[in-house]
């Protein structure tokens, strides 16, 4: 069989961010808010500052004000739950992400339960979550959706168009992406089967998979034998391993090489699901000003 396709999530989140700019120029210019989104790092982890850092270069790129919060590790669960209270009640701010793991003495359901709904641009509120847990088929995403899991529809509904009635298997069940990425995809119409490191035979049901979504964090740890003829492979892993020069390079959860040779549809780490998540955050700070401001609901 020919070499997959690639699915290029930075090209579709480049049109993606495009398009959400384009949408804050259009907010703006109809006297609308000016959207802000605020994040809020607590303790000094190198990566997640450095992606904190770039969601808010990206957020004033689109035409976005954004407010950066950096608490010390010893932050207590009081001292955070301040901060949120402080940002839902500010009216310049539209959008809060507080950037997980939180430390260990801070209680995260307590902190995401804080956040004010209609503010939660990464769809983690129980409200939000109810709201996709119980969506019609086909129906509007009229409300904050967990950023990694749209951002894998998204990818998905481009490359494969109507999804109906394929059997879809989600490796990871975590409340950040297995869980939802199982939502979006029953909202399309999927067969829809999530598995987890209880499931029996692993390999067996992901070769039923018309579509393989993955999300485990173990480096390769899907190998090309699982992977059914022609299927649509997303890999949502992000490994860091050390190369041989004492440096460190980004690996997925799929065993890329091999999958090429049997899916149809794979996704790159990086430059496949990672640059979605980004753009979806942006996304989702745009259509909660937008609702804020009392307009309809337009996707972009
Ligand atoms: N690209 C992006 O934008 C993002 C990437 N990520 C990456 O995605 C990966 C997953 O993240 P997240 O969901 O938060 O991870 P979690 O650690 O919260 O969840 C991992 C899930 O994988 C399952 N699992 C672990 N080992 C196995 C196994 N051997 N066989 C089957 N299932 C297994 C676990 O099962 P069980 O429940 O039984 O323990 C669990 O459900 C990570 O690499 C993370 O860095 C995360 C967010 C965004
Ligand atoms: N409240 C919260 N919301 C999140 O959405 C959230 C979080 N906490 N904690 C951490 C995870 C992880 N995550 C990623 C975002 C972008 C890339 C990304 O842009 N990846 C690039 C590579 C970037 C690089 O080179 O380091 C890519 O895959 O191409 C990856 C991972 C969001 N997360
Ligand atoms: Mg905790």
């Amino acid at each position: 069989m020919a070499d997959a396709k690639l699915i290029d999530g930075k090209a579709f989140a480049g049109g993606l961010r495009q398009r959400v700019g384009a949408g804050v120029a259009d907010l703006i210019a109809k006297g609308g808010p000016k959207p802000g989104l605020a994040t809020v790092l607590v303790g000094a982890d190198p990566a997640s500052q450095v992606y904190v850092r770039s969601k808010g270069k990206l957020a004033v790129e689109l035409g976005m004000a954004s407010f950066d919060h950096q608490l010390p590790e010893n932050t207590t669960e009081a001292e955070l739950l301040a901060v949120v209270a402080q940002l839902n009640a500010d009216p310049t701010v539209n959008g809060i992400l507080v950037q997980l793991p939180l430390p260990r003495h801070i209680d995260t359901a307590k902190v995401l339960i804080a956040i004010d709904p209609a503010k939660d641009v990464d769809g983690f509120h129980p409200v939000n979550v109810g709201r996709l847990g119980s969506i019609a088929p086909g129906a509007p995403l009229d409300f904050p959706v967990p950023c990694t899991p749209l951002g894998v529809s998204m990818l998905l509904q481009d490359a494969l168009g109507s999804l109906s009635g394929l059997n879809a298997v989600i490796v990871g069940r975590s409340n950040l992406v297995g869980r939802p990425v199982a939502q979006l995809l029953l909202r399309a119409d999927c067969t829809v089967t999530i598995t987890h490191s209880r499931t029996r035979d692993l390999p067996a049901v992901c070769r039923q998979a018309d579509i393989l979504v993955v999300a485990i964090g173990k480096t390769e740890f899907v190998k090309g034998g699982w992977i059914k003829p022609g299927a649509a492979v997303v890999d949502v892993g992000i490994n860091r391993i050390p190369t041989p020069e004492g440096k460190s390079r980004l690996v997925g959860d799929v065993a890329f090489a091999e999958a090429q040779k049997v899916a149809g549809y794979v996704t790159p780490v990086p430059g496949g699901v990672g640059p979605m998540t980004v753009a979806c955050l942006m996304y989702n700070t745009l259509q909660a000003t937008r609702r804020v401001a009392g307009l309809p609901f337009v996707a972009v």
